[in-house]
């Protein structure tokens, strides 16, 4: 799938409400680790070399503490995270579309919404089939993971953001 791109560098930008989770996937990512307690009090680019599908991936990753409208126009894909705890953080999601939309130029966004912190089921007041209708409304895929999991489905989160933003990437050259 990447092969057709101009070019296996990804730019991708991970969004939610403060406290779901986002510096913790995103270090399990990178590292395979969990690490409790973060410290974000800055926004981070990380850049990170992997394979997907057998080809080699450069991918850029922005952690942001806030939505910042130059950033919001760098990324190519974007992973909207939630925390199954947390209803708020849902509905937050659906606004972060909606400044997405805003500041893009195109409805069209290569996204992925993640519900995070799975490992706490015990404790989840997001229903299910609530923010699986979103995932549909929002057009995206949605994925179950857990920071302080198997390494498994957070990976799957991440490759997934990237092969959409490679089919993207092949449908708007083809529209050209
Ligand atoms: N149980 C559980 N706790 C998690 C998980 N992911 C993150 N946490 C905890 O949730 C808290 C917030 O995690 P962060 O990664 O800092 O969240 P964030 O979205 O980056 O937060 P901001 O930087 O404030 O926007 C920390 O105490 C983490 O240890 C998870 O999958 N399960």
């Amino acid at each position: 799938m990447f092969r057709h791109t101009n070019t296996n560098h990804i730019r991708l930008m991970v969004v939610g409400e403060p406290g779901v989770g986002k510096s913790a996937l995103i270090v399990k990512y990178l590292t395979g680790r969990f690490i409790s307690e973060y410290q974000s009090d800055f926004d981070w680019k990380y850049s990170y070399q992997t394979n997907i599908d057998g080809e080699q991936v450069h991918m850029e990753i922005i952690d942001s503490l806030t939505i910042d409208d130059s950033h919001i126009r760098w990324a190519e894909g974007f992973m909207m995270v939630y925390d199954v705890t947390n209803p708020d953080s849902l509905l937050k999601v659906e606004q972060i579309k909606q400044r997405l939309d805003t500041v893009r130029s195109t409805k069209i966004l290569t996204m992925i919404m993640v519900a995070n912190k799975t490992d706490l089921e015990h404790c989840r007041t997001v229903a299910r089939e609530q923010a699986d209708a979103m995932a549909v409304r929002l057009s995206c895929g949605h994925v179950d993971c857990s920071a302080c999991g198997p390494e498994t489905n957070v990976r799957f989160a991440f490759d997934e953001l990237c092969r959409e933003v490679a089919l993207a990437r092949q449908h708007s050259a083809k529209k050209r």
